[in-house]
């Protein structure tokens, strides 16, 4: 993809797993990319990775700083930066947005060229080497102008986020910090919850463990320094939605002591079905209720390239993949979710092809 015209030159501070990302994404959108981070190293990797250039820019040239550092930092990085850049908008990508608001109003910068943003796309993982350019493709990427945000201000962050071709939400900072309590803050924790849990559990039982288990654990494997700066940043948000749920297990734990035959018990279980269909599909359009076909892939090499050569051949757009491995077998699963009209064809070409479709 090339820029237009207007491309600025941008500066990221923090070049770790997000500023690496937005580097890679803006780079292949044409930008010019200056990455600076407190540890050299890490803008020489994402460098060396392709996410722009480690050397520095000239700060009368540029036009847009994206701020990418940890929480606890970011009032003072934007801060600086916009004493630096006398020119740029300046925008972070922190989690939580209010405190920062808060604490840059009591400094004596010029907030006007101040927007700040949230990117809802990242990993468990940290640091330059994870990167990815294509991380924001299609997620939402809230942007919260304050009273004082210049509308030109704005604009430039709207095109940082079309530039990394992610899907616009704007909203005010206190909107913004309680609604990732709900959809971000309190999922992160209960699958802390769910995954520190596994700490009591006998090795001998995790041998058991299946695709559901890894579902509700994997972002409990994020950078603990990092949560407890987004934790503590939400506190007050976050605690309000902690105790809702507290009570939701004292009522499932009611259930369950209960026993089947009461309807408590279901209500409870069809109450998570009604949540997962809550949750947004692609685009933030409706959710989709793809059909999965459910392959098995023999644990020799080159059985997962032809099993995806297969799929392509058979023309039919995978909306999503999960891989489970059963260890005591010497076999893979492939879950492909896909347009509930094209499973049954799907799972027959794949079984013309010699694949055992479970
Ligand atoms: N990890 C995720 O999935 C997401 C994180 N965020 C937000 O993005 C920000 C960065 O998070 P990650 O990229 O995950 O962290 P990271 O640990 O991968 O990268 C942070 C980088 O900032 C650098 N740094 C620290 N202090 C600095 C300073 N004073 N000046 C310059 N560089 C400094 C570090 O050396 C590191 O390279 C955080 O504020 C986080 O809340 C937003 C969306 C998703
Ligand atoms: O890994 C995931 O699925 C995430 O949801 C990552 C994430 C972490 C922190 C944020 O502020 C936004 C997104």
């Amino acid at each position: 993809m090339t820029a237009g015209p207007a491309a600025p030159v941008t500066v990221v501070v923090g070049a770790g797993l997000v500023g690496a990302s937005i580097g890679h994404a803006l780079t292949a959108a044409g930008w010019p990319v200056h990455l600076v981070d407190a540890v050299p190293s890490h803008a020489a990797v994402a460098a060396g990775l392709g996410a722009g250039t480690a050397e520095p820019a000239d700060p009368d040239q540029v036009g847009l700083v994206v701020v990418a550092v940890p929480p606890r930092v970011i009032a003072d990085v934007v801060g600086e930066s916009l004493d630096t850049y006398p020119h740029a908008t300046v925008t972070d990508v922190g989690s939580v947005k209010a405190g920062v608001l808060d604490a840059l109003w009591e400094r004596p910068v010029d907030l006007t060229r101040y927007v700040g943003s949230h990117p809802m796309a990242g990993s468990h993982h940290s640091g330059p080497v994870t990167a990815d350019g294509e991380l924001f493709v299609d997620r939402t990427w809230v942007v919260t102008p304050h009273r004082k945000s210049a509308e030109s201000s704005v604009e430039r962050v709207v095109e940082l986020v079309r530039a990394c071709r992610a899907r616009l939400v704007t909203l005010d900072v206190d909107d913004h910090d309680a609604a990732v309590a709900r959809v971000s803050h309190l999922p992160h924790l209960v699958s802390v919850l769910m995954a520190g849990h596994l700490t009591n559990v006998p090795e001998e039982d995790l041998v058991l463990a299946g695709q559901g288990l890894r579902d509700v654990t994997r972002i409990a494997g994020s950078d603990p320094g990092l949560w407890q700066q987004i934790v503590g940043a939400n506190s007050t948000a976050v605690l309000r939605e902690l105790r809702q749920v507290a009570v939701s297990l004292d009522r499932l734990i009611s259930a369950v002591e209960t026993g089947p035959a009461d309807p408590a018990l279901v209500r409870e279980l069809e109450r998570g079905v009604d949540g997962t269909r809550r949750i947004p599909g692609k685009h933030g359009a409706a959710p989709v209720p793809y059909e999965q076909v459910v392959v098995a892939i023999p644990d020799e090499p080159g059985a997962l390239a032809r099993l995806f050569g297969d799929v392509e051949a058979a023309g039919v757009n995978v909306e999503d993949i999960a891989i489970e491995h059963d260890a005591s077998r010497q076999v893979g699963y492939l879950t492909l979710s896909v347009q509930p009209e094209r499973a049954e064809g799907l799972a027959l070409v794949m079984r013309d092809g010699g694949w055992t479709v479970v």
